[in-house]
């Protein structure tokens, strides 16, 4: 099986270069002023020209409405939409039909009853992110560093495809690939030396370990 990975809050060339490199299969721009991994549309469209027939390219929002979704889709060109926020089921299908892109949507994760919520969303989302909860007081829906309880993932029939997100890096993606079968990973926060600061040094590190997690998967050798 294929394993997606995504690196999530890009910034800049030499970051976008080692996540390419790497071989993520998505790359993640934030499209949300709050966070430190934010970017405008024209520096996103820029940016994802690097990205071009090797990685799907992904924007990240937060409950933004249509002039917000239309300038980004305009300058960064994205492959995919992330709605990050509490977009409701009639949202995201109308921001489906409103671009005819596919849509991730998020869903913050801490109990077993906290899945339940995707329910709705089935037929709608084209996939789902697994994230965990902000801890209290952050600003950012996302991009908190903070993990869940992965096991919890274990209750989901097969047809719901999902990317596991929150909190992952290099050492504990092996225990977060064998307590979860996601087909997908998202990591941002464990590749940064610093809040919005990618390290290519890190997410070199992370592929490695990936690749040692699943052993020399033929998709990331
Ligand atoms: O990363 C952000 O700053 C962010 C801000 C607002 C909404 C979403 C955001 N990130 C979404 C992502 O897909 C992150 O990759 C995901 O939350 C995992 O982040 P981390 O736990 O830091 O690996």
């Amino acid at each position: 099986m294929t394993l997606d990975v995504k690196i999530c809050g890009l910034k800049t060339e030499e970051a976008l270069a080692a996540a390419l490199d790497g071989g993520a299969s998505h790359i993640g721009f934030i499209f949300f002023e709050k966070s430190p991994r934010h970017v405008e549309p024209d520096q996103a469209g820029r940016l994802r020209e690097a990205a071009r027939g090797r990685a799907d390219v992904v924007a990240v929002t937060v409950k933004a409405d249509d002039a917000a979704l239309d300038a980004i889709v305009a300058a960064a060109k994205p492959d995919i939409l992330q709605l990050h926020g509490a977009e409701s089921p009639e949202r995201v299908a109308e921001v489906k039909a409103r671009y005819g892109l596919p849509v991730m949507k998020a869903f913050a994760i801490r109990e077993a009853v906290d899945l339940e919520k995707i329910t709705p969303y089935r037929g709608i989302a084209d996939r789902f992110l697994f994230d965990a909860k902000p801890p209290k007081g952050s600003d950012l829906p996302g991009g908190n560093g903070v993990s869940f309880d992965w096991e919890l993932l274990a209750a989901l029939d097969d047809g719901v495809d999902y990317m596991l997100s929150g909190g992952l890096n290099a050492a504990n993606i092996g225990a977060a690939l064998n307590a979860a079968s996601p087909r997908a990973i998202d990591i941002s926060s464990g590749v940064e030396r610093a809040p919005g600061e990618k390290d290519p040094d890190l997410i070199r590190n992370f592929f490695r370990a990936v690749r040692a997690a699943r052993e020399g998967d033929a998709v990331l050798a």
